[in-house]
C-alpha cells in the first residue's frame, strides 16, 4: 500500500455494510467450532514484527490504523473537560503540519469510546464531525449488574444519542457451557441498540479457553452483533494475537456461511505503533483488504494514537519531538 493509496481511500465515503439480521441459534455448528492452541500460536508467529516506520507504505499503513481507532477514555475521573480534549483529538489525531507533510488532511479516528454519562459531551465536541460516539454498556466491565438494568442501560445510551453500544456478554454462560442463555441476552441486548451499531464484548480473558472463544464469538454474531470485540481493557489479559485470530476466523467462516461480514474490534493493552502495525498485518492476511475499514475494523485503545503520532513525526521530521533537543537547535 502506498502512501497516495491510503489517502484516496480515507477521503472515500464510508462503505456501508447490510447489517447483520442474526440467525436462529444453530448449537451443531456451535458445537463444531474448535481452536488448536498450537496451530494458532505457529501461525501468529509468522505474523511481520516491525520495529521502526521508515518507509512511506508504513507511515500510510499508521494513517490507516488511526482511521480505525476508537478513541476510548474509561476513567472514574472522566470528565466534560477530558472527554472535550480527547474529542478534539480525535478531530484531529496528529499535528496539523505532519498531516499536511503526509498529504493527510482531514484524517479524523475511527470513533470515541465512552461511559454513558460522557455520551452528551461527547456529541456535543464531536458535532459535524462525522465521528461516531460508542458507549460501553450493561454495567461494563463486569456485566454483573441486574438484566433489566442493563438492558435500560443500553435504551437510555441510545437516547442520549449514542451511535455504538460496546455491550459486555455474561462471562459465566460461557463458562457454564450456557450458550442458549449467552444467546438469548446478546439477542436481547442487540433488540435494545436498535439503530445503533452492537459490538459484543467477550472479555476473552476471562473465558477460559480459546474453544469457548470461538463457540462464544459465534453465538455474539447469530444473535445479530455488528462488530465482536476481545476486551474491556479491565481484565488482567486483554487482546492478544493468538485470540484475535481465532475471533477473525469465526468472523471469516459467519461470512462464508451467512454472507454478512461482521466487525472485528481488538481491545485493550495496544499502546504501540508496532503492534498496530501486526495486527493490520492478521486482519489483511485472513480476511481482506474489505476489513481495513473503520466500519469493520477498530483498535479499543486510550494510548496508541501517542506512539503512532511520535513514529509519524519522526518519519516525517527525522527527530521525535520527545528526545529532547537545544531548544534553539
Ligand atoms: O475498549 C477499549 C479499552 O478499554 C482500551 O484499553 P487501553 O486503555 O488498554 O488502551
Amino acid at each position: 500500500m502506498q502512501a497516495s493509496d491510503t489517502i484516496t481511500q480515507t477521503q472515500l465515503p464510508q462503505v456501508t455494510e447490510p447489517r447483520n439480521p442474526g440467525m436462529e441459534l444453530d448449537m451443531d455448528w456451535v458445537m463444531s467450532a474448535r481452536a488448536n492452541t498450537s496451530a494458532i500460536e505457529r501461525r501468529c508467529a509468522t505474523l511481520p514484527g516491525r520495529r521502526s516506520v521508515k518507509k512511506d507504505y508504513q507511515a500510510a499503513w499508521l494513517c490507516r490504523a488511526i482511521s480505525c481507532i476508537d478513541l476510548t477514555t474509561l476513567s472514574g475521573d472522566d470528565t466534560s473537560g477530558r472527554v472535550a480534549r480527547l474529542c478534539a483529538k480525535a478531530r484531529q489525531p496528529v499535528r496539523a503540519d505532519i498531516l499536511q507533510a503526509l498529504g493527510m488532511e482531514g484524517l479524523t479516528v475511527g470513533a470515541v469510546c465512552v461511559y454513558h454519562d460522557m455520551i452528551a459531551p461527547a456529541k456535543q465536541a464531536l458535532a459535524g464531525s462525522g465521528i461516531p460516539v460508542a458507549a460501553v454498556s450493561t454495567g461494563f466491565p463486569a456485566g454483573l449488574s441486574p438484566f433489566h438494568l442493563r438492558v435500560a442501560e443500553i435504551e437510555d445510551s441510545v437516547k442520549a444519542g449514542a451511535d455504538e453500544i460496546d455491550i459486555v456478554i455474561s462471562r459465566r454462560h460461557v463458562l457454564t457451557g450456557d450458550w442458549q442463555a449467552l444467546y438469548d441476552e446478546m439477542r436481547a441486548f442487540r433488540a435494545a441498540c436498535g439503530p445503533a451499531h452492537v459490538k459484543a464484548i467477550l472479555a476473552t480473558g476471562e473465558l477460559g479457553s480459546l474453544r469457548n472463544v470461538a463457540r462464544a464469538s459465534l453465538i455474539c454474531m447469530m444473535a445479530g452483533a455488528d462488530f465482536i470485540k476481545t476486551s474491556t481493557g479491565k481484565e488482567s489479559v486483554n487482546a492478544t494475537l493468538p485470540v484475535s485470530l481465532v475471533m477473525i476466523r469465526a468472523i471469516r467462516e459467519f461470512h462464508q456461511r451467512t454472507g454478512y461480514r461482521i466487525g472485528y474490534k481488538p481491545a485493550g493493552g495496544i499502546s504501540k505503533a508496532k503492534d498496530a502495525l501486526t495486527y493490520l498485518a492478521l486482519i489483511k492476511e485472513e480476511l481482506g483488504d474489505r476489513w481495513l475499514r473503520p466500519d469493520l475494523f477498530r483498535f479499543g485503545a486510550s494510548s496508541l494514537l501517542g506512539d503512532i503520532e511520535r513514529q509519524l513525526e519522526h518519519h516525517v521530521t527525522g527527530a521525535y519531538s520527545a528526545k529532547w533537543r537545544h531548544p534553539m537547535g
